[in-house]
């Protein structure tokens, strides 16, 4: 693959993202991984591309996100990064480098702008985060908010649970979104969330929400890239909120069975997957290994 091939599309920057907001225009986000999940997210015309800490889980194998490390969120930012020529990039800090001081998170925001090559960061939280979104975005990196389902603190929660099902589990969400918003978010990712609930703390917010399963009255979606595309085996589970819209597992299994089979019957490979050389020089070396 090598260098990403040119993207036509305009680069999107925190200005588009207002405009989309302003006009209602849904704010389309996607995760990436690596870079060709980068590149595709980013040539299908993704408005944002976020290097989710869900990879520890959907390319690391991990049981979930809290065990991934700084280095390898940078690693992967890095490859998206390279690939990502038009859509506004975002890293997701890993659980343990954003939450002791302000200072700690903006020492990590400040890894993924000169390593991780990202253009903002995102860190999971509400009111008592702000200080430290401040902090971050005081030195001109801008930040990601995110709260409802926070999956960092899934052991708080006591696992994957919608929130905010409550009239004081609303009111919660809804005063950390507008901490956080104080605390300088451009925007947030809303996750898990009763969709009339979602739509209700968007309507009191001024900068756009960013949904997963959150229902249609947020300001933009965000999904797991391999969970909308299908590259996952056949029986995973898979949160209510996610549509699958392809099945790039089936198509890899295909590709996969279909080389085994023809490298097993001898079709693979063919002629014009061979390269030849001169007759003579073929006779030549025969001669030359004759007696070895
Ligand atoms: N592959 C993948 N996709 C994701 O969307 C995702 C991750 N990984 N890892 C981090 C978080 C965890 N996510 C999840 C995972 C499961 C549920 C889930 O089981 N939800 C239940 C509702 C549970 C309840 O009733 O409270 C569901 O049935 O959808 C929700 C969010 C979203 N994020
Ligand atoms: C699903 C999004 C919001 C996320 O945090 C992730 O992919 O890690
Ligand atoms: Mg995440």
């Amino acid at each position: 693959m090598g260098a990403a091939p040119p993207n036509p599309r305009k680069k999107v920057t925190l200005g588009t993202l207002r405009s989309l907001h302003r006009r209602r225009e849904p704010i389309t986000v996607m995760t990436a991984h690596d870079f060709p999940s980068g590149l595709v997210a980013d040539h299908a015309g993704m408005d944002m591309v976020l290097v989710g800490d869900s990879l520890a889980m959907v390319a690391l194998g991990m049981e979930d996100t809290s065990e991934v490390l700084l280095e390898e969120m940078l690693l992967h930012c890095r490859s998206v990064a390279r690939a990502v020529k038009s859509a506004f990039t975002v890293g997701d800090l890993p659980m343990g480098t954003y939450e002791i001081a302000p200072e700690q998170g903006l020492a990590t925001a400040i890894r993924f702008i000169k390593e991780g090559r990202v253009q903002s960061v995102k860190l999971e939280g509400g009111r008592e985060m702000a200080p430290t979104i401040r902090k971050i975005t005081t030195a001109g990196i801008p930040v990601l908010g995110h709260v409802g389902l926070t999956p960092q603190r899934q052991n708080a929660l006591g696992g994957f649970r919608v929130q905010g099902k409550t009239r004081d589990g609303a009111m919660r969400i809804l005063e950390d979104a507008l901490a956080i918003q104080d605390a300088g978010c451009y925007a947030m990712v809303l996750e898990a969330v009763p969709a009339d609930v979602a739509a209700l703390i968007t309507e009191k917010l001024s900068v756009p929400t960013i949904g997963i399963g959150a229902g249609a009255g947020t300001s933009g979606q965000v999904l797991v890239q391999t969970d909308m595309t299908g590259n996952f085996p056949p029986g995973r589970f898979l949160p209510k909120f996610v549509k699958q819209y392809g099945n790039v597992w089936g198509e890899a299994m295909r590709a996969i069975e279909a080389y085994r089979d023809e490298v097993k019957s001898g079709q693979y490979p063919a002629q014009e997957h061979t390269y030849p050389a001169a007759k003579e020089e073929i006779e030549a070396f025969k001669q030359a290994i004759k007696g070895l």
